[in-house]
């Protein structure tokens, strides 16, 4: 094999990075799942294996300038259009003005903001994401002030409570000087700014690419229900399941939560949806349903916790109902694009840290079915075109029970 002609790449790789990237056809996205798998494999090589690893020891100088800029409130304060000195930025955020132009400086090494005037910042295309984007704004301030601080005390709690499967023994509640006592919900209750902020990060994964409700509408057979029934369990304010009932209007549709408010009630209202306070480890209260959707809620708890949900549906249960998990499931190592899996155990491990909870292989949801009932019959687990969630379906084959 010829050696690269690293003059020729680096011209290439400039005009690539030069032009706009159009992404068109199904080759084109596959092309550019590749590109993004090959960028950092590139880095390595052209880094060096040694620098590699010591410049991994070094990320958090990304998220702490990274969390400076949220934490400031920097985004909104810099004007969207022309520049601001760093002097009066400081006046208007109250950081002191060098260590505000330290940390922006470096905040600017990863293409956020820029200095058009030595001194005086602006606004780039990456950084109005901060202020034109809430959801991202409420990601980066959930991540940066409160689950980081479970990061860095991750090892100490995974020493001090080994396969503890409470959502209190976490490192989350080191972070907050409460350990064992408290746990990532009850801090974010704590305060109403919080829990605002957190309802938006969560949104982030129902717009985001790969985590759209359209792939749960179009990925799985409605239609053949008909004018049946399903309850969405665990809805929060129902979206997915307005997304579901615009597409099969006929449905009837029961989203249950824990926490029913008025405004969630209002949010995507429509006339064939109801909702109803219910807890999920309680007898299910709706009979007969045809399907029981649970949307991102085994990810949030522990196998012996996923079993009591699926145990706790089975009163409701006529023979043929379906149990539909909308959830992540993660890869084997090694096999699908590497980005995808990255951001699959990027998932996981925040769900460690967060809440003693996990993502699962094919092969778990199989076995939490099994251990929940054998009268479950496994269907299988697909992922609809694009989607980073997987449908996994088990069918009720039990007599009824309730
Ligand atoms: C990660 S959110 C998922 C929300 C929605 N299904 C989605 O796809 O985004 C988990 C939801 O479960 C609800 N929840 C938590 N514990 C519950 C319980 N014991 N019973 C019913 N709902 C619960 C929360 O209030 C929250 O709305």
């Amino acid at each position: 094999m010829p050696a690269t002609n690293l003059v020729a790449l680096a011209a290439s790789l400039r005009e690539a990075l030069d032009s706009p990237l159009v992404v068109e056809s199904d080759a084109d996205r596959e092309a550019r799942l590749d590109i993004i798998d090959m960028i950092p494999v590139l880095n390595r090589k052209f880094v060096g294996e040694l620098q590699t690893i010591r410049d991994m020891a070094w990320e958090w100088l990304n998220v702490l300038s990274l969390k400076a800029v949220s934490h400031w409130n920097i985004a909104t304060l810099v004007p969207l259009e022309g520049e601001i000195s760093y002097t009066d930025l400081s006046t208007k955020c109250g950081l002191e003005s060098t260590a505000l132009r330290r940390l922006l400086r470096h905040a600017m090494t990863n293409g956020m903001f820029h200095e058009p005037t030595i001194d005086h910042i602006a606004h780039n295309s990456m950084s109005r994401n901060l202020v034109e984007d809430p959801k991202t704004a409420a990601w980066v301030d959930l991540q940066t002030e409160t689950i980081l601080l479970g990061g860095t005390y991750q090892c100490e709690a995974l020493d001090r409570w080994p396969n503890s499967e409470s959502k209190r023994e976490t490192g989350v509640s080191i972070g907050f000087h409460n350990p064992g006592q408290t746990s990532l919900f009850e801090e974010v209750k704590k305060t109403p700014e919080k829990i605002q902020k957190f309802g938006l990060a969560m949104e982030l994964f129902s717009s985001g690419e790969g985590y759209e409700v359209g792939s749960l509408v179009e990925g799985y057979d409605w239609a053949k229900l008909g004018e049946g029934t399903i309850v969405d369990v665990g809805g929060a304010n129902g979206f997915a399941s307005s997304a579901i009932s615009d597409a099969y209007p006929s449905l009837k549709i029961v989203v249950q939560d824990i926490d029913v408010t008025e405004d969630m009630k209002t949010e995507h209202k429509r006339p064939n949806i109801q909702f109803q306070k219910y807890d999920f480890f309680t007898p299910q209260v709706v009979k007969d349903a045809d399907v029981y959707l649970y949307r991102w809620i085994f990810h949030n708890w522990q196998d012996e916790q996923c079993i009591q949900i699926l145990r706790a549906a089975i009163p409701a249960l006529k023979p043929g109902a379906k149990i539909l998990i909308n959830d992540g499931c993660l890869p084997l190592p090694g096999t699908g694009h590497a980005s995808l899996e990255k951001a699959a155990r990027n998932i996981d491990i925040c769900m460690m840290v967060a809440m003693n909870a996990k993502e699962r292989e094919e092969a778990d949801w199989e076995e939490l079915f099994k251990k929940a009932d054998p009268r479950f019959k496994y269907w299988g687990a697909t992922r609809p075109t694009g989607s980073r969630m997987m449908l996994i379906e088990a069918e009720w084959e039990g007599t009824k029970v309730g």
